[in-house]
């Protein structure tokens, strides 16, 4: 199975990039959704929040950290849906993870996309979706890793700077390399070549068996 890492910063275009491999009918695990869902009333995530915790918890301006505190129940959370999506037989998903780098996920997926955006873009996308004043859009992004350093880690990027057609245009590109055949190595992943290394292993050792 080939995981396609997809990231980027606050609204730099994650979202928009997801719903173009949906509609392309390549399965995509959002990390944001996984998040939501591991606090739900009377999951472990929940009880972990309701529970007391140390001072490392809280950030600077002295709110919870929630991408840290549920980090574990995300993590695990993503790793089942992918294991669904490998039952399911799927060979090529995306992995819509916004802390890909952060939480150090990037050794799981090959390749990873960056979706980049340039600031000011960046800025006015932010104001304008969010409906938050500049100074506070401002803080958001700073409190983050910067994006230039994630496009030095890509494999491949998308510049979302320009219209959403020129994105669209970038897309068709990476789509094409994401949905080339796979390797023997990301074959070997996959539900189907897990299969056809058991049967081998099976008829091997019946044929040695009656030799
Ligand atoms: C980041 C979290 C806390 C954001 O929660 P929430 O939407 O309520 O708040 P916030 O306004 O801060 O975020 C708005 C949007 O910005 C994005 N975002 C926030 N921080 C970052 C960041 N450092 N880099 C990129 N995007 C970010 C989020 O994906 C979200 O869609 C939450 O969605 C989460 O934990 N998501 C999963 C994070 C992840 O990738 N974890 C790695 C696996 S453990
Ligand atoms: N090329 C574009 N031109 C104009 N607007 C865009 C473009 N790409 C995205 N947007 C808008 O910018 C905002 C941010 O995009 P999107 O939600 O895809 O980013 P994201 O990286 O998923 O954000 P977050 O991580 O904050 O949820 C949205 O309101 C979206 O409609």
């Amino acid at each position: 199975m080939r995981m396609v890492g997809l990231t980027g910063g606050i609204a730099s275009g994650k979202s928009t990039i997801s719903n173009l491999f949906k509609s392309y009918g390549i399965p995509v695990v959002d990390a944001d959704i996984v998040a939501r869902d591991v606090v739900r009333k009377g999951s472990g995530g929940s009880k972990k929040v309701v529970a007391a915790f140390g001072e490392d918890i809280l950030q600077d301006d002295g709110e919870i950290d929630r991408a840290q505190l549920l980090a574990p129940f995300i993590s695990f959370g993503i790793f089942w849906e992918i294991v669904k999506l490998w039952i399911k037989g799927s060979k090529v998903i995306v992995l819509d993870i916004p802390l890909l780098f952060e939480a150090k996920m990037d050794h799981l997926a090959k390749p990873i996309i960056v979706v980049w955006v340039d600031p000011k873009n960046q800025l006015q996308r932010l104001i304008t979706r969010d409906g938050i004043s500049e100074e506070q859009a401002r803080s958001r992004i700073n409190a983050q890793t910067p994006l230039d350093w994630k496009r030095t880690k890509a494999d491949m990027v998308i510049d979302n700077s320009g219209t959403l057609d020129e994105t669209r245009e970038q897309f068709q590109k990476v789509l094409t390399q994401v949905t080339r055949p796979l390797t023997w190595w990301e074959f070997g992943r996959s539900r189907k070549g897990a299969l056809c290394f058991l049967v081998s292993v099976i008829v091997g050792v019946l044929v040695f068996r009656n030799i």
